[in-house]
């Protein structure tokens, strides 16, 4: 009853293979480390390094290791590097999910856990966004993980397979334990680059747009403690194991905080007041993404433990100061 994460190395997937291990789960990790780190893995959890597309490495590591389930978090994730080579997003995202999902079907492994993005709902009418809301992603990194959640219900009707899509909304925060954090290099995530800002690790930041139809001009994100989005795939391997249904989930805390907002709060938590810009709207970059969030708690009974940007953000310095 092994648990393969697919990009446990990275930011994300290093905290499920905490909290899977936490939870006394058997796990191993398949990464190329393309942007995740060997250290990220914690001793004892077998590491192989190597590709989600290459279909015999992943059919030997399910039989050497004993896979019953897939958490599929390996991806190429930045928005405008996805503008810059779409083909590239499409064949680390898509086409290489397509030939893992082949792999561990024809390896026997019937349970799965797609790693899906608030970016498929593009820029929303409606806030907060329902998982009803069809999606309508504007760039190739959304479309290319959507075409991947399309592949998993079309290839569900047909083969032993059952799946959990969670679409992440703004992912952030580290583990409370400071086992793990974020480490990806050259990070564009507004939480990231102002702890970095304010630990001298980079001169200033920019705000990218103050002419947004949103209280203060600023854009405004749903931030999920990343420690709570493991746990809702602990809850969601549980629900595929007892036999549950395929579910399509948002995963966010359904309210929304401003850029400066959450500049302001790291300032505080820090006590430094480093330099601020204010700078264009960066293309692509809806007004409000606040997710309808009441779906993953009624139907996998999750319970966020660290719905509280102040926590989010001292986690997050945490981490930051311990690389320093
Ligand atoms: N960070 C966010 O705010 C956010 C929001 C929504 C969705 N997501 C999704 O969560 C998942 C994890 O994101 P993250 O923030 O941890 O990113 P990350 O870059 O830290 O982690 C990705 C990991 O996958 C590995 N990887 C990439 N391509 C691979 C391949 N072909 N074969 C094997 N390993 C490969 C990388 O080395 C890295 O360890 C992604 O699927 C991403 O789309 C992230
Ligand atoms: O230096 C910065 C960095 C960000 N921002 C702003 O802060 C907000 C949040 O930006 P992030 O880059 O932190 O996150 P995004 O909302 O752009 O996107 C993230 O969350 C999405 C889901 O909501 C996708 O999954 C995507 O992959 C992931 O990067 C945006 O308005 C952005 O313009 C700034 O003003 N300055």
């Amino acid at each position: 009853m092994t648990v393969l994460v697919t990009g446990g190395a990275g930011y994300i997937g290093s905290h499920m293979v905490l909290a899977l291990r936490d939870s006394g789960e058997r796990v191993v990790v398949l990464d190329d480390l393309s942007t995740g780190h060997r250290d990220a893995v914690p001793e004892g959890v077998p590491l192989i390094i190597g590709d989600v597309s290459d279909q015999a490495l992943v059919r030997d590591i399910v039989a050497q290791h004993g896979v019953s389930a897939l958490a599929h978090f390996a991806a190429r994730i930045v928005v405008p590097d996805s503008v810059a080579d779409p083909l590239g997003y499409y064949e680390a995202n898509t086409v290489k999910t397509r030939a893992l999902i082949a792999a561990v079907q024809d390896a026997g492994v019937g349970q799965v856990i797609f790693s899906s993005t608030a970016a498929i709902y593009g820029e929303p009418e409606e806030s907060p966004v329902s998982e009803e809301v069809p999606p309508a992603p504007i760039n190739p990194y959304g479309r290319s993980k959507l075409m991947s959640e399309w592949m998993l219900a079309d290839a569900a009707h047909v083969l032993p397979l059952r799946y959990v899509v969670l679409r992440y909304f703004n992912v952030a925060g580290a583990d409370p334990q400071g086992r793990s954090g974020q480490s990806t290099p050259n990070a564009t995530h507004l939480i990231k680059v102002a702890c970095e800002a304010a630990l001298g690790k980079r001169p200033g930041l920019s705000i990218f747009g103050t002419d947004y139809p949103t209280p203060d001009g600023t854009c405004l994100r749903d931030y999920i403690h990343v420690t709570d989005l493991a746990d809702a795939h602990l809850r969601a391997l549980a629900h595929l194991r007892g036999g549950g249904d395929n579910l399509v989930l948002n995963c966010g805390y359904g309210h929304g905080f401003s850029v400066r907002e959450v500049i302001a709060m790291v300032k505080r938590v820090s006590g430094s007041d480093f330099p601020v810009t204010e700078a264009p709207r960066r293309a692509g970059d809806p007004a409000a993404l606040v997710s309808r969030a009441d779906k993953l708690p009624g139907l996998l009974g999750w319970k966020p433990r660290h719905d509280d940007l102040e926590t989010i953000v001292r986690h997050a310095l945490e981490w930051e100061r311990r690389r320093a």
